[in-house]
């Protein structure tokens, strides 16, 4: 199977999920979340706004306001091809609705907040595998940003990924520039790849 046929499968699975699985699937997730102790111990954390069928990260967020921590959401840059900033998430952010259906905050690339300031990433992902290897939606866009944490940089980050079971498949195909995640969890398991 090629990249483009398994990303259109494992998105069918996910859009497969009935409305109360989404719901559970997103409490369970939160709740594995909310346990980790680099997440307890993290001031910023960036997570996504999800599309319908992706894992809601609504409970995660609203758990963290409510801790006081300071929530960071992807925007994806409209002048330059493939970067992404990470714009400031409130309940009172003012959302933009992306050609592709993303909600995102309004670009404002003096109030971003850098990679160096971000402790946990959680990223939507369309699959992953036993090696930690992830595929998403075809944009590029988490492979470049984590490059230079891959290389060593910025290495109190913790990215995560954050997926629903039936995105895992054995082996996906990897690219040179696909770069594995050390954590993903799902509502029924905390995959650790070292
Ligand atoms: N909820 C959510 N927010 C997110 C992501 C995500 O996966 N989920 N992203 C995760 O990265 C980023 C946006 N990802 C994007 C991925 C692809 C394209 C895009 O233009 N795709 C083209 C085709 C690309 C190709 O196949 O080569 C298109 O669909 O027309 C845009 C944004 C940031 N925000
Ligand atoms: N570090 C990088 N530098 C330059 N181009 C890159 C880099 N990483 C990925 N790309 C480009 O991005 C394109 C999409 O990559 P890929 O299909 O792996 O995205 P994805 O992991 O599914 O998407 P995303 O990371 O946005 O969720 C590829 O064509 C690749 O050339």
């Amino acid at each position: 199977m090629t990249r483009v046929q398994l990303r259109t499968q494992l998105r069918q699975a996910r859009q497969a999920l009935s409305a109360e699985e989404q719901k559970s699937a997103a409490q369970r997730v939160c709740n594995h979340l909310l346990n980790l102790p680099q997440v307890q111990s993290a001031s910023t954390l960036a997570t996504y706004i999800a599309s319908p069928s992706e894992l809601s990260l609504t409970p995660f967020i609203q758990a963290l306001w409510s801790q006081g921590k300071r929530v960071v959401v992807p925007v994806v840059d409209p002048q330059q091809a493939g970067l992404m900033w990470f714009m400031p998430y409130q309940p009172s952010t003012p959302l933009q609705t992306t050609s592709l259906g993303i909600h995102e905050p309004l670009l404002d690339t003096d109030k971003a907040v850098p990679l160096a300031a971000i402790d946990v990433m959680c990223t939507p992902l369309v699959g992953f595998d036993q090696h930690g290897q992830r595929m998403g939606m075809g944009g590029g866009y988490y492979d470049r940003l984590l490059a230079p944490w891959f290389a060593g940089e910025h290495s109190h980050l913790l990215p995560i990924g954050v997926a629903h079971d039936c995105q895992y498949v054995d082996t996906l195909p990897s690219e040179a520039w696909d770069i594995p995640l050390p954590l993903v969890i799902t509502p029924s398991k905390l995959w650790q790849f070292s």
